[in-house]
């Protein structure tokens, strides 16, 4: 059982209008997601921000054939939720604790909405990763973060343990909400950009129209 979490409850101001919705050659950005990691997980949990999302996003997913309301697609065969932030406008740690706490497996794949490139064999490769270390209770790491050479790292393309919910709910409580201090406080697998994505466009994410003038 293999689950993913995909944020899309960002204000996208520097864009002025919602990211995961926009057409990116011709498909909403969360649909170049979704598609991502189709027959590769199980279930997807989608967290947006509010209702008025919820329902913006129901309609466009159907517009693509894609029906929000019954547990398994016909066409899309990824068992998928929607649902909103437990704490609003607080940032993508919030969303993924509010993921972690609807999955079904012991661990998540969270990605962003605005990565349209993410590409599946990326998906296949960091779950490897994650698995390579699994034993019969479980993996010894907490999460596995892609890190680029020079130390950057890429906690939004990230698995996380469940079991990470509590130090989640510590950070927030200590008003951190940064995802970059729970990947300190954890045991991290990291693992070279460059042995999930040459190319590195998994990572690529639109954040202003002129990031997806360059793509169209
Ligand atoms: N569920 C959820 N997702 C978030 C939140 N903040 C950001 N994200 C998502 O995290 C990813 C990266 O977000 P950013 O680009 O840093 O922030 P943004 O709010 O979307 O965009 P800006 O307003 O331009 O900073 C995107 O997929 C966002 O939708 C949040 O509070 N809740």
């Amino acid at each position: 059982m293999k689950s993913c979490i995909i944020l899309c409850g960002g204000l996208s101001q520097r864009m002025g209008k919602d990211k995961g919705s926009m057409l990116i050659q011709g498909k909403p950005m969360v649909l170049h997601v979704l598609e991502a990691v189709e027959n590769v997980v199980d279930e997807v949990v989608l967290v947006l921000r509010d209702e008025k999302q919820i329902d913006a996003y129901k309609k466009i997913l159907k517009s693509f054939e894609i029906d929000l309301n019954s547990d398994l697609k016909s066409n899309f065969k990824i068992d998928l939720k929607i649902c909103t932030d437990i704490i609003k406008d607080q940032g993508p740690l919030v969303g993924i604790l509010t993921g972690l706490s609807l999955i079904k497996s012991d661990e998540a794949l969270v990605l962003p909405c605005d990565s349209p490139f993410v590409s599946k064999s990326f998906v296949l490769k960091i779950f490897s990763f994650y698995d390579e270390d699994k034993g019969e209770d479980g993996s010894r790491f907490d999460a596995v973060v892609p890190r680029w050479p020079d130390g950057r790292v890429e906690p939004l393309h990230s698995i996380y343990k469940k079991d990470n919910k509590e130090k989640i709910e510590k950070i927030l409580k200590d008003d951190l909400r940064n995802v970059k201090s729970l990947i300190e406080m954890i045991n991290v697998k990291f693992v070279a950009v460059e042995s999930l994505d040459k190319t590195g466009r998994s990572f690529q994410n639109m954040n202003r129209m002129d990031d997806v003038k360059k793509d169209e």
